[in-house]
């Protein structure tokens, strides 16, 4: 629809009032710190920051209703600046004019339902949330529309000039910071840093095919991260992880959307996350957050937190009830099909204690879990999503064999509907069910396939015929039609078909 379609009153909320109250808050010493430049730590204490709105209190000037119907219409408006996670402006980064936001069709991801008979196999109400299905193939572009709106903005108000942006990854971060960068060129650049041998072939090529400088780096990610920030402290560069302070504010969007799609209404919602870096699960609380807030919904959902038991820092962390005992421990990972979160010692550690601290205190205690899975149940899991019409990834797997184990717990029960993320498509990992498929999965991923899972292709080749067709070789005439009707036989046969 056309602005001009709409009321006056609508047409002046439609169109975002830039705000001036973004600062960037420490969460270890508190202080305030101005958002003209760009941080990752605190220069203060060098802990890790998040970026707080000092004016937020102006937007509660609006009933919550009002705000639905704010994000609702701006749905239907064909505005690239309000189409993507900037429909929710106001909550993401009102600094931003809308002449730097960077729409690359990212967010509006959908939101699947499981079909019956998938549900009751699992047992449980739920949707897949797709973020494959963003322009990169996962949800990091939330992220990184947003920390590359904010360079565009220092490039263009603020004199930054040209930009080179660095990030290290497991793979989705590496495709979103090459694709955005790229569509900067030749304000910004793009290099990324990749633990040699642990991203996929088809997210190596990502960055490759957007022309950013691709370094393979040996070890884990973990290692990777920590070049990435030896550079930023000491080179003229833009951290791109979720340490940067901007990706976190994008990812909130996802909170958003799955308010919006549920109609506001969250009673008794689990959301499901994978938790790598930690940056995904502190920006889902925080949105949330912020969104019961100014009671644009009036409860707040369960936030579940998942880990493979080969990188499972953060709920070995949450597995020591008392929260005063609790210590932290990065730890070492082993080779894990949930590549992407296959992180020892993540960024957004503090934020998470943080966050779950402050969510907990609002919801209600019992509001946040972790819960651990193991490789089986991650690959199983994936498979049986995708046999019931998803496009789940090894993460998204490790959400549905997460919601599994928190039923098995007792944490999740018949009364929830649980919302699974699915972090990627399932094509960057598309490897990985070919070795579930071919049963030869390396030994220390300890992953053994289920026969009535497995699937292969079938050679369909028919008998006693003198030519077969190739490329740039058709049949004619009769041996043509034999060849169809043989080789239609054949199937036949092999499907059991009855003649009509
Ligand atoms: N899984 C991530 C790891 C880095 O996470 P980030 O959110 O801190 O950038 C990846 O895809 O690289």
């Amino acid at each position: 629809m056309k602005l001009e379609d709409f009321s006056a009153q609508d047409q002046s909320d439609l169109l975002p009032e830039p705000q001036k109250g973004l600062v960037y808050r420490c969460l270890g010493c508190q202080k305030e710190h101005p958002i003209d430049q760009l941080l990752y730590t605190c220069p203060e204490c060098g802990q890790v920051l998040l970026i707080e709105n000092n004016e937020f209190s102006e937007l509660k000037k609006k009933s919550g209703k009002r705000w639905q119907r704010i994000f609702d219409l701006r749905k239907t408006l064909n505005i690239p600046a309000l189409k993507g996670i900037f429909r929710f402006h106001e909550l993401v980064a009102p600094v931003i004019p809308a002449d730097c936001v960077i729409y690359l069709g990212e967010g509006s991801t959908p939101m699947v339902e499981a079909s019956g008979l998938l549900q009751s196999q699992v047992g449980a109400r739920f949707y897949y949330k797709n973020d494959g299905q963003n322009p990169s193939a996962s949800f990091k572009d939330r992220g990184m529309a947003a920390a590359m709106a904010y360079i565009n903005y220092l490039i263009k108000y603020k004199g930054a000039g040209k930009i080179l942006s660095v990030c290290a990854s497991t793979g989705d971060t590496s495709a979103a910071a090459a694709l955005y960068a790229s569509y900067l060129s030749p304000n910004v650049a793009s290099s990324v840093l990749l633990p040699k041998g642990k991203v996929t072939p088809q997210q190596l090529a990502q960055p490759l095919g957007s022309g950013a400088q691709v370094f393979e780096v040996p070890g884990v990610f973990d290692d990777c991260m920590k070049v990435v920030e030896h550079l930023a402290e000491n080179f003229q560069v833009a951290l791109l992880n979720s340490k940067n302070p901007w990706r976190i504010l994008g990812q909130e969007s996802y909170a958003f959307e799955v308010a919006q799609e549920l109609d506001y209404d969250l009673k008794g919602t689990v959301i499901v996350v994978p938790i790598g870096n930690a940056g995904n699960i502190s920006a889902i609380m925080r949105g949330f957050m912020k969104m019961y807030e100014l009671e644009i919904i009036d409860s707040l959902p369960m936030i579940l937190g998942v880990q493979s038991h080969h990188a499972d820092p953060v709920f070995q962390y949450y597995s020591e009830p008392d929260p005063e005992k609790r210590e932290w421990q990065p730890m070492t990972v082993k080779p894990s099909v949930a590549q992407a979160a296959m992180i020892g010692n993540p960024v957004s550690m503090p934020r998470v204690v943080e966050l779950a601290r402050r969510y907990e205190k609002t919801a209600g205690a019992g509001n946040f879990h972790v819960v651990q899975v193991n490789e089986q149940a991650i690959m199983d899991s994936m498979i049986q999503a995708n046999r019931h019409g998803h496009i789940a990834c090894t993460q998204g797997g490790e959400s549905l064999a997460g919601l599994k184990a928190a039923m098995a717990k007792g944490i999740v029960g018949k009364e929830h509907t649980a919302v699974l993320d699915a972090t990627a498509h399932h094509l960057k990992f598309i490897g990985f069910q070919q070795m579930y498929f071919e049963d030869n999965f390396p030994a220390e991923m300890g992953v053994t396939p289920e026969k009535e899972l497995q699937n292969y292709p079938r050679e369909a080749v028919p008998s006693g015929l003198v030519r077969l067709p190739a490329p740039g070789n058709p049949l004619e005439g009769e041996e043509f039609k034999a060849f169809v009707s043989k080789t239609a036989e054949l199937i036949a046969k092999e499907l059991g078909l009855k003649v009509r």
